[in-house]
């Protein structure tokens, strides 16, 4: 198990707790349903290099993970990274942390593949040219030259999913933090990516659906109804999640899991 000696990413008796949701417009039959806890009593020190986290729709992942930079503010115990509350120092923690969103289009903010891998380096390179340099290299590792200078909103999923990576891969975080990096993409690119991942040094947290690449990982947690039912090796709890889904019982008969319901215990779960 390989571990990442210079990253901590810490949780504490996590949970997190959202207020009622107002009724939409015209619904307001009923009344508001009350707070609703969507993580609890999460505690993983986490310093593997890759760790994984797995676990069925609405289950938490991607809450797990907006801790890390300080999206998500837990609502009792503590997140630390490297040291660092999130919540109280958002911007040290982003200086070292890199989110890769689910959506790509949540986080490309040029017009142009090239002119957002640019941005993104104005903070390690500050002469112009310096910047044009690498972000032409991070566009050729990524298959991504020929698509440089085309909008972004006319780039296939699968590729606008690639420039967002490239773009937080650009300034090379110590800690690189991937919601489903890998849903949009063909064979081909799902195996580019396997790669790329391979081939970095950082600290890898990714949430995916993808369990043969989450059993790759030297960590991995299974989330289920906001609680990690199961922490362990990777191929371990890649099984154990097989087993849950096999499990009608464990799952609510309607989407939108509650902590409420009853999460069989994983092994070394907290
Ligand atoms: N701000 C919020 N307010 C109310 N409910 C929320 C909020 N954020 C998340 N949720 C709910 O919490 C649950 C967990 O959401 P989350 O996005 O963490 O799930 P996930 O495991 O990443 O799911 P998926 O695999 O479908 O992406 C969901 O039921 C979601 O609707």
């Amino acid at each position: 198990m390989s571990s990442s000696p210079y990253n901590r990413v810490s949780f504490t008796g996590v949970e997190v707790t959202v207020p009622a949701a107002a009724p939409a417009p015209g619904r307001g039959g009923g009344g508001p349903a009350g707070p609703r806890t969507i993580l609890q009593g999460i505690t993983a020190d986490l310093t593997e290099q890759r760790v994984a986290v797995i676990g069925g729709n609405g289950s938490g992942k991607s809450t797990l993970l907006r801790l890390v930079n300080g999206l998500v503010r837990p609502t009792g115990g503590q997140v630390l990274v490297n040291g660092l509350d999130p919540s109280a120092d958002g911007g040290r923690v982003r200086r070292q942390v890199g989110f890769v969103f689910t959506d790509p289009l949540s986080q490309l903010v040029m017009p142009t593949p090239r002119e957002d891998i640019e941005l993104s380096l104005r903070r390690v390179h500050r002469r112009g040219a310096d910047r044009r340099r690498a972000a032409e290299e991070i566009l050729a590792t990524y298959g991504l030259s020929e698509l440089a200078d085309n909008s972004i909103y006319d780039l296939s999923g699968g590729e606008r999913q690639l420039a967002a990576l490239a773009t937080v891969l650009a300034v090379d975080p110590r800690i690189l933090v991937l919601d489903e990096p890998s849903t949009l993409l063909d064979l081909r690119n799902t195996r580019l990516l396997h790669r790329v991942f391979e081939a970095l040094g950082q600290q890898l947290i990714m949430a995916t659906h993808d369990l043969e690449f989450a059993a790759e990982f030297d960590r991995a947690l299974v989330i289920h109804a906001g609680r990690a039912v199961f922490d362990g090796s990777a191929a371990d709890a890649v099984a154990f999640y097989r087993g849950l889904c096999a499990d009608d019982a464990a799952w609510p008969r309607t989407a939108g899991r509650h902590p409420g319901h009853s999460a069989p215990s994983g092994n070394g779960a907290p």
